[in-house]
């Protein structure tokens, strides 16, 4: 039997609902009433790491995390790794591993969008299939997993789509890669994992800014004004903007901020194809770095790490 060992970060997965009080932490070492559940499927064992909703994670904290999960994948004895964590952040979490991550033993995350004594809870759930899917010998080599309402998903992809749902992790562009079934898990496609990102602790402060019809540039140059390191901007549709945010663009590319350009659609990737004013062109033009299907929150988190390489334009492109 495999040896999984199951990281607890917090999240709704480690809350419970009071009528008074709302939804709220609690002791995390509650979650350990599920590890009988597990096991039919491995030899677990639970670290209680953090215990933070996810609004609250930051970059330091994805960092310990790595750091932790590298450690124990480094041991021959551990064939795997579970984290439970809020899924607030949960896919920015999930991706910084992906990038971070150099063995290929399975890392899988997983939460709950319902907490530990409201109706249907899927914590307990979802954390199974978590270590199901951890335990697997197909699981290996796929990068980081989000296993969430039957779904695998990568982390590269996957999303929070839904406030309440749940069924809110979905990867929309390609769909999940496998789906768990009570008897067996069916894994449907490979993933192509590019070269890790080094792991080391992110200092970089990068702005994420979000274009819509008419916005002018005065969100960039406050960026610029507080020294930020990087600037990603989901654009409109294929990778064009408003004129007026052009200027801000252009200083903030003099002063060697890298700027990257993801969409504010969730499908799709970025291109530069228009040659109008405010176009994909231009911006290419301009030095724009161009993040592929990327979303906004984890075009940041690869570039807060890819920042640390000191890279020039031209090759933080290619690692985007
Ligand atoms: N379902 C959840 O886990 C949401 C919660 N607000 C969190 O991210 O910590």
């Amino acid at each position: 039997m495999k040896q999984i060992v199951i990281i607890t970060t917090g999240g709704t997965i480690a809350m419970a609902e009071s009528k008074e009080n709302g939804v709220k932490p609690q002791d995390p070492s509650a979650l350990q009433s599920v590890l009988p559940l597990l096991a039919p499927y491995a030899h677990t064992h639970m670290e209680h790491l953090l215990n933070l909703p996810s609004p609250h994670m930051t970059p330091n904290e994805m960092y310990l995390l790595a750091k932790r999960v590298a450690e124990l994948l480094d041991q021959s004895e551990i064939d795997g790794v579970v984290i439970t964590h809020g899924t607030d952040t949960l896919e920015e979490t999930a991706y910084f591993l992906d990038l971070v991550i150099q063995s290929n033993k399975p890392v899988v995350v997983t939460g709950a969008m319902r907490s530990q004594n409201e109706l249907g809870a899927d914590g307990p759930y979802n954390l199974v299939n978590a270590v199901r899917v951890a335990a697997h010998d197909q699981a290996s080599g796929l990068g980081t997993l989000v296993v969430f309402n039957d779904e695998i998903h990568t982390a590269r992809e996957v999303t929070k789509t839904h406030t309440s749902n749940v069924a809110t992790f979905q990867s929309p562009s390609l769909g999940p890669i496998g789906h768990l079934s009570k008897k067996d898990i069916r894994f449907y496609r490979k993933v192509i994992r590019k070269q890790p990102l080094p792991l080391v602790k992110p200092t970089a402060k990068v702005a994420l800014i979000k274009a819509a019809a008419g916005m002018d540039d005065s969100m960039i140059k406050w960026a610029i004004q507080q020294q930020y390191h990087g600037i990603v901007i989901e654009a409109l549709g294929l990778g064009n903007l408003p004129p007026a945010m052009l200027p801000g663009i252009s200083q903030a590319l003099k002063q060697d901020i890298p700027v990257v350009l993801v969409s504010r659609c969730y499908n799709g990737v970025v291109q530069d194809i228009y040659a109008y004013e405010g176009g994909g062109k231009q911006l290419k033009e301009m030095g724009v770095i161009f993040g592929g299907e990327l979303n906004g929150q984890k075009a940041r988190i690869k570039l807060m790490l890819a920042l640390q390489l000191k890279l020039s334009i031209d090759e933080l492109q290619k690692v985007f």
